[in-house]
């Protein structure tokens, strides 16, 4: 479970008092997520989410995402807003850990993806992207192309303990994505991180978008590639290309994707796969003892690494015409 700092009842409180959103009446662990610890809290005002952020966030970085999810409500985009404490802040310190509040958001993230879900997320991804137009504040993605030699660096000497040959085919991987990243694709604010437990939906229907700690300014279609793998892939590790077409399919009628960026797709979905797969090494090769927390998969990253090395052509994502989005 995701609760790495505990919090003491009589703290909570007293941190509560430094906001207007009632008195604290229940709250709980979450136990989903990875990346930091959660509570859900019942105030006399409403549900909320409590979150204390852990080792990948810097607290530097906490404005621009706790402001980002404040400017992407603001244009209509379903996301969690931050509350503010009486000082005007949206965040401060809880429990020795940079802490912030937002809004809960009703739904369900989908356990099953269907085309429907990927249809929404593909709309609502594209909306995100130009609602992010005007987001005045910049941070650059630390885990894009120049991110991952240090992330390989440290997993290189254990990595066939988990696999035979994978530093051999993240080595070659990595120098192929860095001589090749593409350099004008047109950029802005990307989420980064959209997988479908980011992603809360009431039956078929996007209720919003979660989780912003990764969001940054970054190649806009990148987004999309991320998430072709984490959202067109079935659990034996097949693409499904009628997810796929109903992303794009969707994506495209709010933001059309140009000609360049459908072709840089291919390339974009190897780095994102290999981005993934980096991470997940590194966190599976250093579990802490005694950790509650099991590490993703990193091999499930090493197959769709495989499957997009293997296309041709961004038709084999279900785009028919390049240069349109049907
Ligand atoms: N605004 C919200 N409304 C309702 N539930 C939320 C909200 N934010 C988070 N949650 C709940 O907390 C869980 C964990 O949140 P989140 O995905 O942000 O975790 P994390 O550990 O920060 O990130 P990651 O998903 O990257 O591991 C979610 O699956 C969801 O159940
Ligand atoms: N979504 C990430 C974990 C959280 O960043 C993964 O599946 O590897």
């Amino acid at each position: 479970m995701a609760v790495y700092t505990d919090v003491a009842a009589e703290d909570l409180a007293e941190f509560l008092k430094g906001y207007e959103i009632g008195e604290l009446l229940s709250y709980k662990g979450i136990a989903e997520g990875v990346e930091n610890s959660n509570f859900l809290l019942h105030t006399s005002k409403g549900a909320f989410i409590l979150t204390l952020y852990e080792k990948r966030v810097a607290v530097d970085d906490l404005p621009y995402f706790l402001s980002l999810m404040a400017h992407l409500a603001e244009r209509g985009v379903r996301c969690p807003q931050p509350a503010r404490n009486r000082k005007g802040e949206v965040y401060s310190e809880l429990a020795g850990r940079p802490a912030a509040i937002i809004n809960f958001l009703e739904g369900m993230w989908p356990r099953r993806p269907n085309a429907a879900h990927c249809a929404g997320v593909g709309e609502a991804l594209a909306k995100m992207h130009v609602a992010g137009r005007d987001f005045p504040m910049f941070r650059k993605n630390p885990l894009s192309v120049e991110g991952w030699r240090p992330l390989f660096d440290v997993a290189a000497p254990r990595a066939d303990s988990v696999a035979p040959g994978l530093q051999d085919f993240i080595a070659r991987e990595l120098d192929h994505l860095e001589a090749c990243w593409p350099k004008d694709l047109p950029l802005g604010v990307i989420h980064a991180d959209l997988f479908p437990d980011n992603v809360f939906f009431l039956g078929d229907k996007l209720s919003g978008l979660i989780d912003f700690p990764f969001s940054c300014n970054d190649i806009l279609v990148y987004d999309v590639a991320i998430c072709l793998n984490a959202w067109c892939f079935e659990p034996d590790h097949s693409f499904n290309v009628t997810k796929a077409r109903a992303l794009l399919n969707s994506y495209g009628r709010e933001r059309q994707l140009s000609e360049a960026e459908q072709e840089a797709l291919p390339l974009l979905a190897r780095g994102s796969a290999l981005r993934f797969l980096l991470t997940r090494l590194v966190d599976f090769l250093n579990v802490p003892p005694g950790a509650l927390v099991k590490p993703k998969d990193p091999l499930e990253y090493v197959r769709k690494l495989r499957f997009h090395q293997s296309v041709s052509s961004v038709r084999d994502y279900g785009l028919t015409q390049p240069g349109f989005a049907a």
